[in-house]
This record gives C-alpha cells, sequence and structure tokens, in this order.
C-alpha cells in the first residue's frame, strides 16, 4: 500500500462554522492512520465521507471531478476545500491511480470522447449503459500499481456486477499491490475480506467492524423480516 497517513492541519484553519470544517467527523478529525489496501467509508447522507475521499484526491493531484493526472477538464463545483488543509503521508509515494464520482461520470465520459481514444471497451462510454461504462472504466482504466478513489461505485452496478467488480479490486489488490479508498453504501462492497472499515457516524471517524454497520444490519434485518419490516414503516402514523 501507499498511503499511510491522512492529517487534518489543524494551524491552517481559521474557523471550523464553516464548511468543510462544520462537519462533525471533519471538525474532529485529527489524523487517520490506513493500514489496509482496501478501506471503505461508510456512514449516513452528509457524514463527510465525499468531501474527504475529494480532499485526498486534490491532493493526489487527480481530477477531482473524476479522473486521474491527466485528465484535465473543467465542471462545476469540482474544487476540493478540505484539500489545501490535509496532508498525506506516503511510503512509497505512488501517482498513478484514479478518482471516480459518480455524479460526475457523465462529464469524464464527454472528456475521454474529446481524446479520441479508444481505452474502455472500444466504444465511447456514452454509447454504453451506466453500469456497462462503470465496468468498462473499471476492467480498462484500473491497471498497474496505483491509488483508486471511489465514491460509491455501486451506483450504476447491478448486484451481480458488484461482485465482478470486488473480483477486479481483489486482483488489482493482490498482483499489482493496488490501494483503495472507497466510499460506499453496499453491503456487497463492504463484505470484502480483510477490508478495514471507517464509519464517519457520531461525529467522528472510527473503525469499526462489518457487522456492525446498518448497512448489514438493516439489510439483513430487511431480507429476513421484509413483510413486517416494510408493514410496520408504511403503516406508521
Ligand atoms: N460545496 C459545499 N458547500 C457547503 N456544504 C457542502 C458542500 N458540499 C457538501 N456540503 C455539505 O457537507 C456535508 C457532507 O457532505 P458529503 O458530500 O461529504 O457527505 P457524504 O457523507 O459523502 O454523503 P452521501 O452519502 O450522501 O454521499 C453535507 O451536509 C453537505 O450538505
Amino acid at each position: 500500500m501507499f498511503l499511510r497517513r491522512i492529517e487534518l492541519q489543524r494551524d491552517n484553519i481559521s474557523s471550523y462554522n464553516q464548511y468543510p470544517f462544520s462537519i462533525p467527523s471533519i471538525k474532529n478529525l485529527d489524523q487517520l492512520d490506513l493500514h489496509n489496501k482496501v478501506t471503505f467509508f461508510v456512514g449516513e447522507n452528509g457524514s463527510g465521507k465525499s468531501t474527504l475521499l475529494e480532499a485526498i484526491a486534490d491532493k493526489c493531484e487527480f481530477n477531482t471531478a473524476g479522473g486521474g493526472r491527466n485528465n484535465f477538464y473543467e465542471v462545476d463545483a469540482s474544487e476540493s476545500s478540505l484539500g489545501d488543509y490535509i496532508r498525506l503521508s506516503w511510503l512509497p509515494k505512488v501517482t498513478n491511480g484514479f478518482f471516480l464520482r459518480a455524479e460526475s461520470f457523465y462529464n469524464f465520459a464527454t472528456h475521454i470522447d474529446t481524446l479520441g481514444t479508444g481505452p474502455y471497451g472500444g466504444k465511447s462510454l456514452h454509447h454504453q449503459s451506466h453500469g456497462e461504462a462503470f465496468f468498462s472504466l473499471f476492467s480498462n482504466r484500473f491497471r498497474g500499481r496505483g491509488i483508486y478513489l471511489l465514491d460509491e461505485p455501486e451506483a450504476a452496478l447491478s448486484p451481480a456486477r458488484q461482485l465482478a467488480f470486488l473480483r477486479i479490486l481483489h486482483d488489482l489488490v493482490q498482483e499489482d499491490d493496488s490501494q483503495f479508498i472507497i466510499a460506499t453504501h453496499s453491503p456487497i462492497l463492504l463484505g470484502y475480506p480483510e477490508a478495514v472499515i471507517l464509519s464517519f457516524d457520531n461525529g467522528e471517524i472510527t473503525e469499526i467492524e462489518y457487522e456492525e454497520t446498518d448497512h448489514f444490519q438493516l439489510t439483513k434485518y430487511f431480507l429476513q423480516n421484509r413483510e413486517k419490516f416494510l408493514k410496520d414503516i408504511l403503516e406508521e402514523e
């Protein structure tokens, strides 16, 4: 693995009342040690996962709208507010990698079309379904020793493709020594063996077990008690 530590440089922060320092998990961040090739960020919507992932991408000099170091294109709101305030410690340093944002994938696909190269399954990403395009990206662009920062990669993937994605991830981790940091809500992806899961809930970033995640507990309960669960929710006054 490559990225070992993320530190918030508190001396440079003048106020904790504004985004991104007002987010509880960021406000309370001191340093985060990474000790596994696969780290998941989990937490409620708005708990700060994307904010931190984007800041890491910014420090990696990846395009914060999505892409690697050589993907230069502009979209609105792609600047990172936190990137200037964190410090990354590497051993060894790696520059290869990719930042995937589901929400701006369309712009990335357009950018790839303008390059006129066809490394993504032989046809424009725009001519593939959302899930197919994501999968082309994983299969064709993710290679070699690198750091891959993925924001909700499950967004476009069927359960079967999520499992297939885990296979790609596994090969990259095993054979190429790659590192992944993935913000996700998917109980399937979170099940990857031996990954570290960092929760952004309760105002701090803490390591938790798979079985402790809401994703696991809620999904399990739902699948085992679907009718009762839905009755309770839908008939609640
Ligand atoms: N550019 C911004 N300006 C102000 N507030 C922002 C900005 N971007 C995000 N926020 C706020 O910061 C908080 C954290 O957002 P973030 O996108 O990091 O959450 P998240 O954990 O990734 O959520 P989700 O699971 O919904 O993707 C949210 O309350 C959000 O509204």
